[in-house]
């Protein structure tokens, strides 16, 4: 009996928990589940003929995560956060807005469906890795190109698997958002990999200029037929916008093209007064990676082009509005990350279910006159939505265009339209 618990607890993950001491040498290993581990490899564990714990996830807490690796191996800095979306685990690693981070899946069985090439957010994996539960043993769906584990790899992107997810879940909202160390290199030591935690942070990093596009391009593509659903929202109008990539999801393109909209993305650095010459009927400030106070040159740009034409921004794009108009942002405590985030529409009084993916938020007490808080979200009151009507400005810290989530939300881009039409009219 004491000999199959044992076994037992030796292929199972286990949890060691450093002391928050500030000297690595003086750290003790203890652990929670397995008394006999006290070094990094277990003897004898690689002999066996299945997989067996071959990863760590080290906090800058001082807690180790052992788990089994899958997708790329190696060593991997980042900010953990917990997204709790129950699909779209595609759309979530190829976010650009996750630059920096590991994303930690609370749903505990992912990659049943394996990946396919139709549902990519953009052309790269930026995430700095993906922590799941339970990894799926086979995929099922007809659009599967190929499984989530060789996608990872090929994009050398970290993933570990049999890791206690809801423990983790539960420290990142007791502590907040904490940065932590993958790695699956045994020659690392628990102190060296804390070491690594401890100095490194994401705040005032300018995540942007990593993700961004190098030159400008046309966009084109509409939500595929097959999935469109807003038939209401297409007028048809050919409205120019000019897209600022600060690492811009496609879906946000898709459904602007779908409503008619000619559209030309820019790298986040292209000046202002270039915009302004090309006389677009609209700019949009896209969702983008990290702390939107490391970024000043994105702030002065939409400084430049408010209130000479309209602009809508989403989520990093909010936030640089907000700073734009003079307001603060501040980091939150461990941010939203899910699809199912309740907001109330503050002018027609409706609740939406929406896709949100921020660590920042506007404070809406520093804003100017004139700003109007359209949208809260309702499970803390933050700031979800701006707008200044006397400059033709609207903006959402969450993701109308969903990619993953629900799709209550959309009726935003039909908003924007309106704008554009508005001031098109009265020109
Ligand atoms: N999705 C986004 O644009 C993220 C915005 C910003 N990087 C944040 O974490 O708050």
């Amino acid at each position: 009996m004491a000999t199959a618990a044992f076994n037992l607890a030796l292929i199972n993950p286990s949890t060691f928990i450093l002391p928050k001491s500030p000297n690595p040498t003086k750290l003790r290993v203890c652990t929670l589940r397995c008394s006999s581990a006290t070094t990094n490899a277990v003897p004898g564990l690689s002999e066996r003929p299945w997989k067996t714990s071959d990863a760590r996830l080290v906090l800058e807490d001082g807690s180790i995560w052992r788990a089994k690796s899958f997708g790329a191996s190696g060593t991997q800095v980042g900010e953990v956060v917990f997204n709790t979306s129950l699909t779209g685990y595609q759309e979530i690693l190829t976010d650009p807005s996750y630059a920096g981070q590991f994303v930690l899946m609370t749903n505990p069985h992912i990659g049943n469906t394996g990946v396919n090439f139709d549902d990519e957010e953009s052309k790269q994996c930026f995430l700095g890795g993906l922590v799941i539960r339970s990894i799926s043993i086979s995929t099922s769906n007809w659009r599967c190109a190929e499984t989530l584990g060789d996608y990872l790899a090929e994009r050398n992107i970290m993933g570990i698997y049999d890791v206690d997810t809801r423990a983790i879940t539960r420290r990142l909202r007791q502590d907040g958002s904490l940065v932590g160390v993958l790695s699956t290199e045994e020659s690392k030591t628990d102190e060296e990999l804390l070491e690594m935690s401890r100095s490194w942070d994401i705040v005032g990093v300018d995540l942007i200029s990593g993700v961004s596009c190098k030159e400008p391009y046309e966009w084109v593509d509409k939500t595929n037929s097959e999935w469109e659903f807003n038939y209401s929202g297409r007028d048809g109008e050919a409205f120019h916008v000019v897209a600022y990539d600060f690492g811009i999801k496609h879906n946000i393109l898709r459904r602007l093209a779908s409503h008619g909209c000619k559209i030309t993305v820019v790298p986040s650095t292209w000046p202002a007064s270039e915009i302004l010459k090309r006389k677009p009927d609209g700019v949009l400030f896209s969702n983008g990676p990290g702390d939107p106070s490391a970024v000043p040159y994105a702030v002065e740009t939409v400084k430049e082009i408010l209130g000479k034409v309209p602009v809508f921004g989403i989520c990093m794009g909010h936030q640089l509005l907000g700073q734009a108009l003079g307001g603060k942002t501040f980091k939150m405590k461990f941010g939203h990350h899910g699809g199912n985030h309740p907001v109330r529409n503050l002018r027609s009084g409706h609740v939406e279910i929406s896709a949100q993916n921020h660590n920042y938020a506007v404070d809406p007490a520093s804003l100017p006159e004139g700003v109007e808080v359209t949208h809260v979200n309702l499970n803390d009151g933050s700031c979800a939505g701006l707008a200044y009507p006397a400059q033709n400005i609207m903006s959402l810290q969450y993701h109308p265009e969903a990619s993953p989530g629900p799709r209550d939300s959309d009726y935003a881009f039909g908003e924007f339209i309106k704008l554009m039409k508005k001031v098109k009219v009265n020109a």
